[in-house]
């Protein structure tokens, strides 16, 4: 588990709000251990990307960190980015922490040349001289796997596919060596053959970089093959963690477990999370107890007598359910009830 390996990331008890400050994201703990993939996944709105925009210091406007602790790095290297100010966020957002999401397009400038970006960003953030940063960028655009890195150097953003355009936000993203790479739905837009190659491309980086990656997807068959630990969030909250093999193969919490259903196991890879009946709660809605119990097969009386926080099963998966224990046994004899998917 990873409190046992150096840590890249430490997020403790998040809480981020937004609009009229309606709570998104709350209680939200987790970390992400040096080299390590952590994949993180949930339905539409379930604040998987205001956790990972709090993490980059880009909420949207009218979003806020209403408290908790993020922390980057570990032991001398630590750095609390928490109300951390302009000036910090400058030298870790691009440097320290790199992020792509799913339309590379919107995040470079259509009227410069991608090599331009790029050197731009190694002169800014690197100092580095024009020669050696134009070098360096041709390396790197080879390292993604570009071809004719000398030739895509010279390319305007509309001349380069939605693969090469995220091949090139990956080259910006990794170019001043970051700890920890933010994949958000990066690959999402991208159809399946180029989509498989992006993912090899940043397990890759993974292991020659020694990069840390927190991967967003709606897709649990993307998480299952480049992830080794999983987070499920539901609500604005995280309900279940641990090993992917182990989650996916054994869910704990009946919304995993539903997810698992709609998902139809043993033909799951390559699908797209269907929509499981029901609603999800919204931003800022309050509930009593359990904010999956309304659509729980199993919720009891129990699950609604307060806030329930997220336990640990053992060393290395916890769930947030105060049934998980009965369900688990009722699934173990075959008794235990479909959830309604
Ligand atoms: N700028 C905003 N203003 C108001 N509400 C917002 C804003 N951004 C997000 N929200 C709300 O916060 C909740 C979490 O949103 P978030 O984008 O983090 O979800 P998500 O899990 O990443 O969803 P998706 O997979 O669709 O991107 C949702 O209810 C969303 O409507």
């Amino acid at each position: 588990m990873s409190s046992r390996r150096e840590r890249t990331l430490e997020v403790e008890g998040l809480q981020v709000s937004v609009g009229d400050h309606l709570v998104a994201v709350q209680d939200v703990s987790f970390a992400v251990a040096r080299g390590e993939a952590v994949g993180l996944v949930g339905e539409s709105g379930s604040g998987k990307t205001l956790t990972c925009r709090a993490v980059l210091g880009l909420l949207p406007e009218s979003g806020e960190v209403d408290s908790g602790r993020i922390v980057l790095g570990d032991g001398r290297d630590a750095l609390e980015l928490t109300g951390a100010r302009r000036a910090t966020w400058d030298r870790v957002r691009g440097v320290r922490l790199g992020a792509v999401f799913q339309d590379p397009a919107s995040y470079l400038n259509p009227s410069l040349t991608v090599g331009h970006q790029l050197t731009e960003q190694l002169r800014v953030k690197r100092g580095s001289s024009r020669g050696e940063s134009r070098q360096r960028a041709i390396e790197l655009f080879a390292e993604v796997g570009l071809h004719d890195p000398a030739g895509v150097f010279h390319r305007y953003p509309h001349q380069l596919s939605g693969g090469m355009l995220q091949r090139v936000l990956i080259a910006i993203a990794i170019s001043c060596e970051p700890e920890l790479l933010i994949a958000d739905e990066a690959t999402t837009a991208l159809d399946v053959v180029i989509q498989a190659e992006i993912l090899r491309l940043l397990q890759r980086l993974r292991e020659s970089h020694g990069l840390s990656l927190l991967l967003v997807s709606h897709d649990l068959a993307v998480v299952a093959e480049t992830c080794e630990r999983i987070l499920v969030m539901y609500g604005g909250q995280i309900v279940e963690e641990g090993p992917v093999d182990e989650v996916l193969g054994n869910p704990q919490h009946p919304y995993t477990q539903a997810l698992m259903g709609v998902a139809t196991i043993g033909d799951w890879r390559r699908r797209r999370l269907e929509v499981i009946s029901g609603q999800p709660p919204a931003a800022g809605e309050r509930m009593p107890g359990c904010r999956f119990a309304p659509r729980c097969a199993y919720a009891s009386a129990e699950c609604l007598a307060g806030p329930v926080p997220l336990t640990e099963v053992d060393e290395v998966r916890s769930v947030r359910c105060v049934l998980h224990a009965s369900i688990a046994e009722r699934r173990a004899v075959g008794t235990g009830r479909e959830v309604s998917a």
